[in-house]
């Protein structure tokens, strides 16, 4: 049986929150004009002396029951809110943005184009150490029908005594493999000042996991007119994430490609832990493609296939992994990159899982 006072008061309390709601909708729209002439000054619209008044006039009249701060807490959250009312759409909305642009972004790398509702594929050595490796791998690929071949020369290794990549030297063997089989390349640049000479050997510039928050290198990344491969950091939210490459886009390249490629977790089955819901996350927020690195992600050989397949599934754009003639004597990550059979068979299987998709 319900209580009638019970029942009577949950009716006024009914009442109170329609007069709150009314009285708050009106404030938001007072905040509106007060925005629109503190547009047409030019001034801040956050003015925190005007919030200490209105807080200090409300303290002066607060009797209870509330604690004081409860109701500072309460005010302060209205003023945020009045805020963001006051902004318009336009200056929220990222430029990398589903809401900034509703359709998809397609990175056209010398023909292959990322981001077209086909799932393409990333291949390549985790180094470059010769020519001959390069162009046994580049062979491999082109017999895979695969145009994007991937290859470090520099390398940002964890300890500063491995192996750190052939440097420009890499750049011109991949250049020089690209251009006798036809082939598109990416490889990692790590500060500004090798952007420009980089862009001259490479069709796409990766900014790696350890460089996604290096805004000077993302800032010189959106000044040139190039692909951008961008790298989720090891420790970054999917927000940090999509700012990063808001960098990018603000400077004017809106030609960048997301990659996820595993987060630090306290997990250690996997090198990192590949965040496959970050996938649908960043092509639903964002209208860039997004391409999954499984060899960085999980860190063992025997998980690339399987995780390839769940970033085709859940609609990643392109699959990363790495391809080396004989992974056991390679320079850096032998243990996971995939020998030429295993590619092979890799890619054998996961054609027929992309051709349903
Ligand atoms: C509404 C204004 O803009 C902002 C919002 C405030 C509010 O909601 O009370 C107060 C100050 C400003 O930060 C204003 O300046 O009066």
């Amino acid at each position: 049986m319900t209580n009638p006072t019970l029942q009577s008061l949950r009716a006024q309390v009914d009442d109170i929150n329609l007069e709150i709601l009314k009285l708050l909708n009106e404030r938001g729209r007072v905040a509106q004009e007060i925005g629109k002439i503190k547009s047409l000054q030019g001034v801040n619209r956050f003015d925190p002396v005007r919030e200490r008044q209105s807080l200090n006039l409300i303290q002066e009249h607060h009797d209870g029951p509330f604690e004081s701060s409860t109701i500072q807490h309460i005010f302060k959250e209205i003023f945020k809110a009045s805020l963001e009312l006051q902004e318009d759409d336009h200056s929220k909305a990222l430029l990398v943005s589903r809401k900034k642009k509703p359709e998809d972004t397609i990175v056209d790398i010398k023909g292959e184009k990322i981001g077209d509702g086909n799932v393409k594929f990333v291949m390549g050595p985790c180094a470059v150490e010769s020519y001959e490796q390069v162009r046994e791998v580049g062979l491999a690929l082109k017999e895979q029908g695969i145009k994007v071949m991937r290859g470090g020369a520099f390398k940002p290794r964890t300890s500063p005594y491995d192996f750190q990549g052939l440097g420009i030297e890499g750049l011109k063997i991949l250049r020089r493999v690209a251009d006798e089989l036809d082939l598109a390349v990416v490889s990692e640049i790590v500060t500004p000042q090798d952007i420009e000479i980089a862009a001259e050997y490479l069709d796409v510039i990766q900014i790696g996991a350890r460089n996604m928050q290096n805004f000077e290198l993302l800032k010189a990344a959106g000044s040139i007119d190039k692909p951008i491969l961008l790298k989720r950091g090891l420790a970054a939210t999917i927000d940090e994430f999509i700012n990063a490459a808001e960098y990018i886009m603000s400077r004017g390249n809106g030609n960048i490609i997301l990659c996820e490629r595993g987060i630090r977790t306290y997990e250690r089955a996997t090198r990192n832990t590949l965040d496959i819901s970050a996938v649908p996350i960043l092509k639903k927020e964002t209208h860039l493609p997004v391409v999954v690195d499984v060899t960085h992600s999980t860190g063992r050989r025997d998980l690339l296939l399987p995780c390839a397949k769940a970033a085709i599934a859940i609609g990643a754009d392109a699959v990363m992994a790495e391809v080396h003639p004989d992974p056991a004597v390679a320079l850096s990550d032998s243990a996971q990159q995939m020998d030429i059979p295993q590619f092979n068979a890799f890619m054998e299987e996961l054609k027929s899982v992309a051709a349903k998709f």
